[in-house]
């Protein structure tokens, strides 16, 4: 019998395959880097080809690396970036642009234009988000009208629109499926999270024809088998989630009132809810934890653009550092007395602020300012937008947490978790298993598998590897998190 069970987690800066055993073992995995390109100022965009072939090539090498072949992978989950836009040809299965990623900018007038129109509070409630061009409507929007005859092509079927778990689960049967899984569909702007369906409302409001749209399963649910001739067989797909939901899964975050914290590209805190959607009146987003046996779990999400990307940023932007690592090591050399601060707003402020067009800056410069204040002012600006989100769930009513679960690759930093628990003044606990959006999306085909028995399962693969215990003292805290607000408080362009 097939005990394996095959992760694909597609990121904003790489792509990932990894063989997990039904226990949640890790098996063996494969990366690989994915190509940013920024045509203009706050756009960003990936090629979904390079998506593709990176897809094929990692989920190949993890299946050689374990030694496996495709009959004994019990299922494959996929897991990835979320709101990514993709808009392809159902005939030649080609992207007819390049994607529009998660943290591109350009719908920012169309966003504030509708919301001028007063339609912000039906969107609010039907679909738990907020009109920001981080969602996909606006982008399937701008593509339909800025390419000759799309709309058109569009209305009579002929364009698909997916985000790109469905673009890849398209790829993966070979072009016979054209599906997505909840907690995707709920980061669109075009699902209403109540009925669990696509809105015809939303729809017309933001000018999408409903042909373009895939069905919707829960996120274990037989999605479609493989094209036998990609692996050497064919796999069931058989689990789907965002990543970020997937994490939360896979930090065992299946309880209400757990709370995860992961550090990648961007930062996103989801707070399990169960089955109540809770409305936010602090600027969170209310969006699905995940969908099981038809039943939706709700999180409240606080979303942060920018947490690694300005680590990237000081490397190949203004080449501070020669790599990540780096970081960690002058952040310590850094003279503690000076304030300076980062406010990394390169594509608007997220959650709580939501500014589209606020852009970065960095104050308290003085004559002897270094590299190494300007690095640790970068990995503050995370634990500080932290800070922002956690106090923007417990005034919506959450129960101050008794600690914080961490992931993603900033984890990997010592300095900036231990600062993250200093600010917080909540211990900070980071799981043996950092890969746990990969663990989440293969725990989510081993239940549709068969070979993991439900969520609870999840609680037995958790295990810790460090918690970080809060030292500083209140004054100081607060002194730094006030000239934080005060930071974000320059360029913020709206109240
Ligand atoms: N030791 C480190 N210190 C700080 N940031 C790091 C470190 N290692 C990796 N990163 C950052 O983590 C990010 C990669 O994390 P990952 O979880 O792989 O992201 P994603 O899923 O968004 O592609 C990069 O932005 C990188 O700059
Ligand atoms: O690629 P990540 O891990 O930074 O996650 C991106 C998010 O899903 C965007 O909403």
């Amino acid at each position: 019998m097939a005990e394996h069970v095959l992760a694909i987690d597609q990121g904003t800066t790489s792509t990932r395959a990894i063989v997990f055993t039904a226990r949640g073992r890790e098996r063996s995995r494969a990366q690989a880097e994915l190509t940013q390109h920024y045509p203009g100022p706050g756009w960003v965009e990936h090629d979904a080809e390079e998506i593709w072939q990176a897809t094929l090539d990692v989920t190949r090498q993890a299946m050689a690396g374990a030694g496996l072949a495709a009959c004994d992978i019990a299922g494959i989950g996929i897991t990835n970036q979320r709101e990514t836009t993709i808009l392809w040809d159902r005939a030649t299965g080609r992207p007819v642009a390049p994607a529009i990623v998660w943290q591109d900018r350009r719908t920012a007038e169309r966003c504030a234009a509708l919301a001028a129109e007063g339609a912000e509070p039906m969107v609010r409630a039907r679909t738990g988000l907020l009109l920001d061009p981080y969602f996909s409507a606006t982008k399937i929007a701008w593509l339909l009208d800025r390419t000759e005859g799309l709309r058109a092509r569009a209305e009579r079927g002929e364009i698909a629109f997916g985000t790109v778990d469905c673009f890849l689960l398209w790829r993966l049967t070979g072009g016979r499926v054209h599906a997505t899984d909840a907690t995707n569909a709920a980061r669109t702007l075009l699902f209403d999270i109540h009925r669990q369906d696509w809105d015809d409302e939303l729809l017309r409001l933001f000018g999408v024809p409903r042909a373009m749209l895939p069905a919707v399963h829960d996120c274990a649910h037989a999605f479609g088998t493989t094209d036998p001739a990609l692996f050497g067989g064919a796999i069931a797909v058989r689990g789907m989630a965002g990543d970020q939901q997937a994490a939360t899964i896979g930090q065992a975050c299946v309880r209400p009132g757990m709370i995860k914290s992961t550090y990648g590209t961007g930062c996103f805190m989801l707070l399990n809810t169960g089955d109540h959607p809770v409305v936010s009146q602090n600027r969170l987003l209310t969006t699905v934890a995940y969908r099981l046996d038809g039943r939706a779990t709700y999180a409240l999400e606080g979303s942060i653009f920018v947490a690694g990307a300005a680590v990237q940023w000081l490397r190949d932007g203004l080449r501070l550092i020669a790599s990540a690592g780096q970081t960690e090591q002058l952040a310590h050399a850094a003279a503690p007395e000076r304030s300076v601060y980062l406010v990394p707003a390169f594509t608007g402020l997220g959650a709580p602020y939501w500014d589209a067009d606020a852009r970065g800056a960095i104050l308290g410069l003085t004559r002897d300012t270094g590299i190494a204040d300007i690095v640790r002012a970068a990995l503050e600006a995370v634990c500080f937008q932290t800070r922002d989100l956690l106090e923007a769930m417990t005034a919506d009513g959450a129960a101050p947490p008794t600690n914080l679960r961490v992931d993603g690759g900033m984890t990997a930093n010592d300095w900036a978790m231990q600062f993250l628990a200093d600010m917080l003044a909540v211990p900070v606990e980071r799981p043996a298993v950092t890969e746990t959006t990969a663990l989440g999306a293969a725990a989510l085909a081993g239940i549709g598998a068969g070979i993991i028995p439900g969520l609870d399962a999840l609680e037995t693969f958790w295990h810790l590897d460090r918690r970080y215990e809060p030292a500083m003292a209140t004054p100081e805290r607060d002194r730094r998190y006030a000239g934080w607000k005060d930071a974000v408080s320059r360029v913020r362009t709206r109240a």
